[in-house]
């Protein structure tokens, strides 16, 4: 058995390190460098230095490589899964298992909606609080793996499991992929917090506000509630909420610094919650739902002043919790 991994960024090299323990991994890397480093050196310094790869890891350039697997690991960043999945070779109809968190932008759709609109074969959502040098590293890591189909998704958690790496399986696809995308943006606002030097009670207090609001909009959407507090919703948010080892958080940091949001995402990596932001400010407008503290990032990272956006949400007519 064989399974593919689409991305070679830092989730999607940690992905095919766990899953080499068991089966050998074919992965596509958009850049020649990271396959070249992968092949040769068992490394992938730009997106995941410091882990020695599996030789069981094989990587190309090639999406066509990618049909000699029956189950795909779709680790693309979710602006680019559209265009990335449409390359590859889909009539084979792998089962899909999607790891990215977000929405589009150009259609407010989540993943599976995406995918959607591309195939029909079986399609999956892993999700859940998991930094991928942790991954990668072996240390213990539990995620949702939420399919709709209750057979393919007990079957993938069985296929999926490694001593260190638990899935528990949901069928709330909707439920995982929106606390996947919207810890993201908290996680932006409790770096602008700390950044900003407003304190551990404003943290707090940001991470229970903002995990109403993500209660809010994804009961709105048709997600469960046992969904948002489980792995792919609270534990997520808790963990991206306290870390700096979160790239939406250390985005965030420098915002509350003081740092243009422009000059800070001009890096190689993605922090995901930036494209998020104004597409769930829209979806959440849509939906009749409030979201104050998202629309407080997305004006943020619009390049409102931290002062003013603080001031603003502090300025909200009180209300009962
Ligand atoms: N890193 C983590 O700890 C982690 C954990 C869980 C989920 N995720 C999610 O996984 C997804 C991928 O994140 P990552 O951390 O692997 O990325 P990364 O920041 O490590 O690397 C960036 C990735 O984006 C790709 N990319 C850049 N421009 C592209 C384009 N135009 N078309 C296609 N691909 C392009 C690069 O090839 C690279 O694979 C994101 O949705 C992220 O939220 C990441
Ligand atoms: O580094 P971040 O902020 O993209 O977070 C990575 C993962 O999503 C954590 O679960």
């Amino acid at each position: 058995m064989t399974i593919g991994v689409i991305g070679g960024g830092a989730w999607g090299t940690a992905l095919a390190q766990v899953m080499a323990g068991d089966e050998d991994v074919v992965l596509w890397a958009r850049e020649p460098e990271v396959v070249a480093a992968i092949n040769q050196d068992r490394a992938n310094p730009d997106f995941l230095p410091g882990v020695a790869l599996s030789p069981r890891i094989r990587a190309s350039a090639a999406t066509a490589g990618l049909a000699a697997a029956d189950l795909w690991l779709v680790v693309a960043p979710a602006q680019h899964l559209r265009s990335v999945l449409a390359e590859c070779p889909l009539a084979a109809r792998p089962t899909l298992v999607l790891c990215a968190k977000g929405i589009e932008a150009a259609t407010l759709k989540l993943m599976a909606e995406v995918v959607a609109d591309l195939t029909d074969a079986p399609c999956a959502v892993l999700s859940g609080p998991t930094f991928a040098g942790e991954v990668a590293r072996g240390l213990p890591t539990a995620v949702t793996l939420a399919c709709r189909d209750a057979g393919v998704g007990t079957a993938l958690v069985q296929r999926l499991a490694r001593p260190t790496f638990r899935p528990y399986f949901s069928d709330d696809v909707t439920g995982a992929e929106i606390g996947g995308a919207v810890k993201n943006v908290l996680a932006i606002a409790c770096g602008v917090v700390e950044g900003a030097g407003l304190g551990l009670n404003a943290r707090a207090a940001l991470i229970a506000r903002g995990f109403a609001e993500m209660t809010r909009f994804g009961l709105a959407r048709g997600a469960r509630a046992d969904t948002l507090a489980g792995l792919s919703g609270l534990g997520d948010l808790v963990l991206t909420c306290s870390s700096a080892n979160s790239r939406n958080f250390t985005l965030g940091l420098g915002i509350g610094r003081g740092e243009p949001a422009a000059t800070l995402l001009d890096t190689r990596t993605v922090a995901e919650g930036a494209a998020t932001a104004p597409v769930l400010v829209a979806a959440a407008r849509a939906a009749g739902v409030e979201m104050p503290i998202a629309e407080a990032v997305a004006a943020l990272l619009a390049g409102a002043p931290v002062v003013e956006v603080i001031s603003a949400l502090l300025a909200r007519p009180l209300r009962a919790e």
